[in-house]
């Protein structure tokens, strides 16, 4: 197959022929949102193509849908043929004049959320990430709670608050417990980020079955990243004993692209050995994680580089545990990873770990030291991944700016 893209520039970014991400755009000559494949930095209307006779008959309403919810639910065979499908379209030189007039550059579009999120789970699957956040929130404890390493740990988010990237963050209000004791309102003083990965599904599932980790590419359509807002002292009082709450539910930012577990191929990783040995439901017969290299900037200074690779449950073992119960899969759903934070002291996805706790305050250019968010304050987290070209792709951005609370 054509590894190089007759798109300008396509090659040799991001963005290449090996990557082909989905997402829903609109112009403001077209304001209906309309799904679309990214090629360097431009965007391929795939309304257009299916309005034409390039896709089967059966796949094409999928592109008609303002959201990739109809193409999703298709399932593998339908991923993959399109993804050969456009693949050819986009590596085929024979096809630029005919194609050329259906792209549109990135710079004028407008992203919407890629698809309709149905449930948003979250995890807290990376060891270290766990391990910090148990000597900050429960200094007086073991770290790690004994469940930890016998199941992935998750709570259930609030999907109707998933937004898409850029979109502005309002500070969230609520009660804290102040130091000296008092229950205080207001703003949230310790407003953070967390970085993580979040996986989509495309094949639901009946009521009362479950799904073996081995089947997770029978579900799961690609990978988003996720900033999982999440405000320190809201949490802090709240938590006991249900779990997060409003402290995290106020929002949560997505990536504009979906990149199709295909593209991820390349960066298949072992994860790390399990002891003790996870229950059968748990376990894999091909044990694998993603090599994702993820970066987060804060008003554009690189703060920390989390390793996704190193979490030690896989999304296929959150996919096996969120269905164990019977519990039924919907196409939309979101799982994230949790928190992507790595062993070294620059590689932690929370600002809660960063400044530990707020003690170890970051530079981050102008205005800084800072240890929480600041109204105004930008955050961006991107993520590369090796491609099978032998190059790179890159996830694209979850990214947003905090706004003041309200009055
Ligand atoms: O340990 C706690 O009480 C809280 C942990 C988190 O806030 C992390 C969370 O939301 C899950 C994650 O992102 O890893
Ligand atoms: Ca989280
Ligand atoms: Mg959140």
């Amino acid at each position: 197959m054509n590894a190089t893209s007759w798109v300008d520039g396509a090659d040799t970014g991001p963005y290449g022929l090996h990557h082909l991400p989905y997402g829903a755009f609109s112009t403001a000559k077209d304001p209906a949102p309309r799904l679309g494949v990214r090629i360097g930095d431009q965007i391929l209307d795939l309304r257009a193509l299916a309005t034409g006779q390039f896709f089967l008959p059966w796949i094409r309403p999928a592109f008609h849908e303002q959201g990739l919810g109809g193409f999703m639910a298709m399932g593998p065979p339908a991923w993959r043929l399109v993804r050969h499908q456009l693949t050819e379209l986009l590596g085929d030189a024979r096809y630029r004049d005919q194609s050329e007039t259906l792209l549109v550059p990135v710079a004028k579009a407008r992203m919407h959320l890629p698809f309709q999120v149905a449930d948003y789970v979250d995890f807290y699957a990376s060891e270290h990430h766990a391990t910090n956040l148990g000597r900050l929130f429960r200094p007086d404890s073991e770290p790690l709670l004994p469940n930890w390493k016998h199941l992935p740990v998750g709570y259930h988010g609030r999907a109707g608050t998933v937004v898409p990237s850029g979109t502005p963050i309002v500070r969230p209000r609520g009660q804290r417990k102040a130091p000296d004791g008092a229950i205080a309102f207001g703003p949230s003083a310790r407003l953070d980020i967390e970085a993580e990965v979040g996986f989509v599904v495309g094949v639901g599932t009946e009521l009362g079955t479950g799904v073996s980790p081995d089947d997770f590419a029978e579900h799961v359509f690609g990978a988003v990243l996720v900033n999982d807002w999440s405000a320190r002292d809201i949490q802090a009082w709240e938590y006991v004993p249900l779990g997060p709450f409003l402290g995290k539910s106020f929002a949560t930012s997505i990536g504009h692209w979906v990149t199709p577990l295909d593209a991820l191929a390349a960066a298949k990783a072992p994860a790390p050995a399990q002891d003790p040995e996870p229950l059968p439901y748990l376990r894999e017969t091909d044990r694998y994680g993603f090599d994702l290299s993820m970066s987060v900037r804060w008003n554009g200074t690189e703060v920390a580089r989390p390793p996704f690779a190193g979490m030690y449950w896989t999304p296929a073992q959150m996919l096996a545990h969120m269905t164990v119960n019977g519990a039924s899969l919907r196409t939309g759903d979101l799982f994230a990873s949790g928190t992507v934070s790595g062993p070294d002291a620059d590689q932690r996805g929370s600002f809660i770990e960063l400044t530990w706790g707020g003690k170890e305050p970051v530079e981050v250019g102008e205005g800084s030291p800072r240890t929480f968010l600041e109204d105004g304050d930008t955050v961006t987290i991107t993520a590369t991944a090796p491609a099978a070209s032998g190059g790179t792709i890159g996830l694209g951005e979850v990214t947003g700016t905090i706004q003041p609370a309200l009055e």
